[in-house]
């Protein structure tokens, strides 16, 4: 074909037709004789029957329409061909068979045919992304070339040709997150064979290589806020595998939900036959920091599971995406949602402890009346809730893999707040409650910081270091504030009786770690400040006892004051609000008026005065919601402490002339936002 079309174009270049002879032109492409003497009769013919009329343009007509003839030709011979002799199928991004084909490309060296690759420098424990090499001198470019495969790209695979094609857009972004990128892309495999089974041995090896591949380690998936809604478990993560041994929980916790989760996995037939969801719900809940997550994490490394982590908290989880989320989880994943109070009204909305440090900043400055405009003023006093219902939520937990065998978990640092209807069994079945240190967990935890395989010469028959012996180690880091762990005489350590071994030193840790007042991860930051001197680690141990006790004083001391002031707002924000019992906070409608500002102060100022039973002003004062102010919410009279942050008037005469007169001459002194 193509020596043809090479043939044809010679001749066009060549042969004048005009002032030729008919037969001329199709001898002089050679297309006289053998398979192709018809087609060069025909040329003749034509270019006879139009002569000097334009010969050429009629070739031109004609080689087109035969190179089209033959495209489709081609065409209709290969797509015949895929029919018959291809097995092809396609592997939508956000599966998780996808990630098991983009790993075996990697490790089949496609990705050096590549031409197209997306260069990051994030790294992460991704394996599918090329990683630079070492440099001559030994420093390595932290870089990686992510191949996109957006072209058709050709190997062997077990002696079968395999073509492999992605489509959809990929973007750094993308990549950065997850091979199969965010933008809804496709990956096309087509193996040259006729026989099924190869595509199902493919994607076993596809399987086999990522498990092999992940084995150290424990992906999670999460849900990456700015792909959108239209994204599901966009973001997936590699990390680390922890044992079991490092979790430390009071005796037979970790064990009990480790047997409970295998017999659940391996017993799918029991279920199935007894007509129960196969579906097992747990809640782990307590204080922050005392291990529940970690337990998840070290759970799902243990028994080779994917984790699929949630926050009800995310932007735009709503009971629809909430419910996709969770039927787009393979089989034998682990379904997380963290903080799952958050679904739940709370009793006590005035709680600051939920706020941190910014979003109380943030709260207080929000509702600070001076700053307040009309009903923006009623959003902001309201706390940020999940648009998640309760319904939608039980829903999503009675259909979690109702047939495929998931296990879910909850976690909550406050079992109190969540709805009876949650904890049913059914849907929880098992609940963990997490508790601060005990002195067994801290005497544990120095253990797993301090193996006897690092510190032979702590080891009962090791040789003895004397007490106060060799160079002071370094003050531990700050792990509370202002804290520093110094190395101090200590009279059981530095005792020329004292026999310094691992025991000794794990006993008296443990004593000196009070009980139930620390977490887990208390004990782990300030360990960690000591990696290599155990001895130092007990030394410095009342040090940090003395220290955290200290913080949080300190801590609830500011909580107290801050929930005070919370509820004040609160109550203020109450009173005013329309339809909520309250009235018109004066001049907050139109606030940043002349005559706004001048309202609201007179107001303040005739609220202030009646509260502190002064005498009332001796000119009247117009107050536009009056019934507003004396009381706020029915919670007795206004302080002065409520109303400090609220507008003074400058002196009564102000006021007097306030009523009788405008535009009217008083000035108002206005606060400095408060962020206290
Ligand atoms: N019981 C524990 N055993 C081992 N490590 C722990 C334990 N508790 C906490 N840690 C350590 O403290 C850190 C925080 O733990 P983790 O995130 O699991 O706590 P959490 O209870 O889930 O907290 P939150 O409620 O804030 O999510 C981790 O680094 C973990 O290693």
């Amino acid at each position: 074909m193509a020596s043809l079309v090479y043939r044809l174009l010679g001749s066009l270049h060549s042969a004048p037709v005009a002032d030729k002879a008919p037969g001329h032109v199709a001898a002089s492409v050679g297309l006289g004789r053998g398979l192709f003497s018809p087609l060069s009769e025909f040329l003749g013919a034509a270019n006879a029957l139009l002569g000097a009329y334009g010969g050429n343009s009629v070739k031109l007509l004609v080689l087109g329409s035969i190179i089209e003839t033959g495209r489709r030709l081609f065409q209709w011979f290969m797509a015949r061909f895929s029919i018959e002799y291809c097995t092809t199928m396609r592997l939508a991004s956000g599966d998780p068979a996808y990630e098991w084909v983009v790993l075996l490309l990697t490790q089949e060296d496609v990705w050096r045919r590549a031409r197209d690759f997306i260069v990051t420098a994030n790294n992460s424990r991704r394996k599918w992304a090329v990683r630079t090499e070492l440099k001559e001198d030994g420093t390595k470019v932290n870089a990686e070339y992510v191949p996109t495969y957006a072209r058709p790209q050709l190997f062997r695979w077990r002696g079968y040709w395999v073509e492999i094609q992605r489509t959809g857009n990929i973007t750094a972004v993308d990549t950065q997150q997850s091979p199969q990128g965010a933008g809804g892309a496709s990956m096309t495999v087509t193996i040259y064979t006729l026989d099924m089974k190869v595509l199902s041995d493919f994607m076993e090896d596809a399987h086999d290589r990522y498990v092999q591949v992940n084995r150290p380690h424990v992906v999670v998936h999460m849900i990456e806020q700015n792909f959108g809604p239209n994204h599901l478990w966009s973001t997936a993560k590699h990390k680390m595998k922890r044992p079991l041994s490092s979790i430390i929980l009071p005796h037979g916790v970790v064990d009990s939900l480790v047997d409970d989760a295998k017999e659940f996995i391996s017993s799918e037939g029991w279920y199935a036959e007894a007509g129960i969801p196969h579906r097992r719900g747990y809640l782990l809940y307590g204080p922050p920091g005392t291990g529940k997550t970690s337990t998840i994490y070290a759970l799902a490394g243990a028994l080779n599971l994917e984790i699929y982590v949630l926050s009800l908290s995310s932007r735009f989880v709503d009971d629809a995406y909430l419910q996709r989320a969770a039927s787009a989880i393979p089989k034998h994943g682990i379904f997380v949602i963290e903080d799952i109070d958050c679904a739940f009204p709370r009793r006590d909305e005035d709680d600051p402890d939920d706020m941190d440090d910014a979003s109380y900043a943030a709260f207080m400055h929000n509702t600070n009346p001076t700053r307040m405009v009309g009903g923006m003023r009623t959003m902001m006093a309201q706390p940020v809730r999940t648009a998640v219902t309760l319904s939608g939520l039980l829903n999503v937990i009675d259909g979690v893999g109702s047939e495929e065998g998931k296990l879910f978990f909850a976690t909550t640092n406050h079992i109190e707040r969540l709805d009876p209807a949650l904890l049913r069994p059914g849907r929880i079945d098992m609940k963990v409650q997490y508790e601060m240190a005990t002195k067994e967990q801290a005497g544990k935890l120095f253990e797993r910081f301090f193996p006897e395989t690092r510190f032979p010469e702590l080891s009962e028959g090791g040789a003895r270091i004397a007490p106060q012996s060799g160079p002071a180690p370094s003050p531990a880091p700050s792990y509370f504030r202002n804290a520093a762990a110094v190395d101090l005489p200590d009279p059981e350590l530095d005792s020329p009786t004292s026999a310094l071994t691992l025991s000794f030193l794990v006993n008296l840790f443990a004593d000196r770690i009070p009980e139930g007042e620390f977490t887990t991860a208390e004990l782990q930051g300030y360990l960690q400040g000591y990696k290599t001197a155990p001895v130092a680690a007990v030394r410095g141990a009342m040090t940090f006892v003395e220290k955290g006790r200290e913080e949080r004083k300190d801590r609830d001391r500011i909580k107290t004051e801050r929930r005070a002031r919370v509820r004040e707002r609160r109550a203020l924000l109450a009173a005013n609000t329309p339809g909520a019992g309250g009235g018109l906070m004066p001049g907050v409608a139109v606030a940043n008026t002349r005559s706004a500002r001048m309202e609201r102060g007179l107001g303040m100022l005739a609220a202030s005065a009646q509260a502190s039973g002064a005498a009332t002003p001796a000119v009247p004062v117009p107050m536009p919601v009056p019934e507003a102010l004396p009381t706020l919410n029915g919670n007795g009279p206004v302080s002065a402490e409520t109303l400090a942050p609220l507008p003074k008037v400058n002196g009564v005469a102000s006021a007097a002339s306030a009523e009788t007169s405008s535009p009217v001459p008083v000035t108002l002194s206005l606060p400095e936002a408060e962020t206290r």
